[in-house]
């Protein structure tokens, strides 16, 4: 069965046609937070795509507010709406955290009274320690890193109207930060980005999908992924450079083509393994897909159908 058959494709000529006319244009300050956030995002495309997706999530907010208002009426008690949930996945390296960092910007926008907060999934990862003890650190990002009960634990608290923290991940250290943690103090919107977003363990007595009002899964051909992987990895060289703390300091010392070739075997032996494996068997759960090409162009969006 055709894996999109619940989905209706749409164009970018025609998204970005949808909800044109009622979006006002970003001011300058609003443009200058975007190229802060990543100078390499196309003002062309927040304004084509991920404005008019913003406008989508206006109307799946209504909903839920709507819906939880009615259910107070029938329970003939006061029902306080619930935080908003949205998911973004994707593969490693796909561009979640930039699309999760500029929907939390474009959110605030839409709604500047409401606090919208990120999080990213990789704070439940596994400490080394613990890898390392299980013999898995080769399974980094595969299921089972995952402390997934304690994420899910932590969405049921959010969504219940606590305050809540959740450890923190460092891509520097490679690893949980020690004596950190981010407090979650009841926002309005959580978005969740990461990997296994969209991933539902077994055994588990709550569903991870349960929590999402929203989703997002970030698409792109595997080998412009690569492509995308291995230029981060260059610029998370770059930064570590003189920074003997950073996890990549050790590959600066490194000659190029060998940096090179062991970036191209962690991406084939691990993180497209696990794109193959884990993550693309869940893009059809997303309640959107935004398909993108080169230069991380969104050329294609796939939105559920029912
Ligand atoms: N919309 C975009 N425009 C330009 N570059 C992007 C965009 N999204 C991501 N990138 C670049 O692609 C790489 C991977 O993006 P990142 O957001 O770190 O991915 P992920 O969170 O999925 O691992 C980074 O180098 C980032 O700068
Ligand atoms: C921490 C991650 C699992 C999560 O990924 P992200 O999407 O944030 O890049 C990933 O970046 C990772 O470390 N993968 C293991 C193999 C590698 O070093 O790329």
């Amino acid at each position: 069965m055709n894996e999109f058959i619940n989905f209706d494709e749409i164009s970018r000529e025609k998204w970005q046609n949808l909800y044109k006319t009622s979006i006002p244009p970003l001011t300058h300050e609003e443009l200058e937070s975007i190229r802060s956030l990543n100078d390499e995002i196309s003002l062309q495309d927040v304004q084509d795509v991920y404005l008019p997706l913003v406008h989508l999530l206006r109307l799946y907010k209504k909903n839920r507010e709507d819906m939880s208002f009615s259910k107070g009426l029938f329970l003939q008690k006061i029902v306080k709406t619930p935080p908003l949930i949205i998911g973004i996945s994707g593969s490693v390296a796909v561009g979640k955290s930039t699309t999760a960092r500029l929907v939390q910007l474009l959110l605030s926008r839409a709604f500047p009274k409401l606090s919208v907060e990120l999080v990213t999934t990789d704070g439940f990862l596994r400490t080394t320690a613990d890898l390392k003890a299980q013999g898995i650190l080769d399974r980094k990002g595969f299921p089972e890193s995952y402390d997934m009960e304690a994420l899910i634990e932590f969405l049921y608290r959010v969504k219940n109207g606590e305050t809540c923290e959740l450890p923190i991940y460092s891509h520097e250290i490679y690893d949980i930060l020690p004596d950190q943690v981010q407090i979650i103090d009841r926002p309005d919107i959580l978005i969740v980005e990461g990997i296994n977003v969209l991933q539902n363990p077994q055994n588990q007595m709550l569903y991870i999908s349960d929590f999402y009002d929203f989703s997002i899964y970030v698409d792109a051909d595997e080998k412009l992924i690569e492509k995308w992987y291995l230029e981060r990895f260059d610029s998370l060289l770059k930064l570590a450079k003189s920074d003997e703390a950073n996890f990549y300091h050790q590959f600066t010392k490194m000659p190029t083509d060998e940096v090179v070739k062991l970036a191209k075997e962690t991406w084939a032996s691990v993180n497209r393994v696990n794109l193959r494996e884990y993550i693309e068997p869940t893009r059809n759960r997303a309640e959107i897909i935004l398909h993108k090409t080169e230069k991380h162009y969104v050329d294609k969006i796939y939105l559920k159908k029912f």
